[in-house]
C-alpha cells in the first residue's frame, strides 16, 4: 500500500473510533484493590477496547481487576482469550473464565503467548504477577525482541514510585535514557490508549518506508 493511501485508512480509522490495534495484552491484579478507583479504571479500560473494536489478551481467570476485564470486554462484543497454565487451570484457583481458554504447559510459555498474540500491552495496577509481566514485556523491547508499544495505566498515581524509581535507575547509569521512553503512562485508559496509537503509526510508517 502506498504511504498516502495508508495514512488516508489510518485517518479513517481515527475518526470511526476503531484503532490500528487489533489485540491488547492486559495485565492487571488478581485482587480488585482497596479502593473503588481501580475497578473503576478496569472496566474504563474494558469500555475502550469495546469501543475501538480492540480483542483482549489476558492471564486468564476471573478474580480481581483481571476478572473485571475480561467480562467487560467479553460482554461488550470482543474477542477475549485467557492463556492459562494447566496448573492453574482448576477453577477454585482462577475461577469460571470467558472467552477462548489456551492452556499452556507454565508460567513462561503463558507470557511468551500473551506477547505473542498481542500487538501492544497495557498494565492496570497489580502486585507481583502485573509488576513481573510489565517489566519482562519492558525488558524484551529494550532487546529488540518485540516492538510493541507499552503502556502503564497510572490509576490515581499508584505507579508514581515505580516511575521515580526507573528515572532513578536512569539518573544513576542503569537504564540508558532512551530506554525510558519505552514505558508509557496516563493517568486514564482514553490518554493512554490515544497516546499509544501514534508510536505504532510512527513505526509502521518507518517499517514501509525502509520496505520501499
Ligand atoms: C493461587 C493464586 C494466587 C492464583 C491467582 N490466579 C491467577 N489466575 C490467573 N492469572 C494470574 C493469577 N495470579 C496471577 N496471575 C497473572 O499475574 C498477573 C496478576 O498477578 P498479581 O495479582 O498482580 O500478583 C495477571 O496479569 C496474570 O497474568
Amino acid at each position: 500500500m502506498e504511504n498516502n493511501q495508508m495514512l488516508g485508512s489510518m485517518m479513517m480509522k481515527r475518526f470511526s473510533g476503531s484503532s490500528k490495534f487489533k489485540r491488547i495484552c492486559v495485565f492487571c491484579g488478581s485482587s480488585p484493590g482497596k479502593s473503588p478507583c481501580y475497578q473503576v479504571a478496569a472496566l474504563q479500560l474494558a469500555n475502550q477496547l469495546v469501543e475501538k473494536k480492540i480483542d483482549l489478551v489476558y492471564g486468564g481467570g476471573s478474580i480481581g481487576l483481571m476478572g473485571m476485564v475480561s467480562k467487560a470486554v467479553y460482554n461488550g462484543g470482543r474477542h477475549v482469550l485467557g492463556v492459562i497454565p494447566k496448573t492453574l487451570m482448576p477453577k477454585e484457583i482462577t475461577g469460571e473464565t470467558v472467552g477462548e481458554v489456551r492452556p499452556v504447559s507454565g508460567m513462561h510459555q503463558r507470557k511468551a503467548e500473551m506477547a505473542r498474540q498481542a500487538d501492544a500491552f497495557i498494565a492496570l495496577p497489580g502486585g507481583y504477577g502485573t509488576l513481573e509481566e510489565l517489566l519482562e514485556v519492558i525488558t524484551w523491547a529494550q532487546l529488540g525482541i518485540h516492538n510493541k508499544p507499552v503502556g502503564l495505566l497510572n490509576v490515581d498515581g499508584y505507579y508514581n514510585s515505580l516511575l521515580s524509581f526507573i528515572d532513578k535507575a536512569v539518573d544513576e547509569g542503569f537504564i540508558a535514557p532512551a530506554a525510558r521512553s519505552i514505558i508509557v503512562s496516563a493517568p486514564t485508559a482514553q490518554e493512554l490508549l490515544s497516546t499509544l496509537e501514534p508510536l505504532r503509526t510512527t513505526f509502521q510508517i518507518t517499517m514501509v518506508k525502509r520496505q520501499s
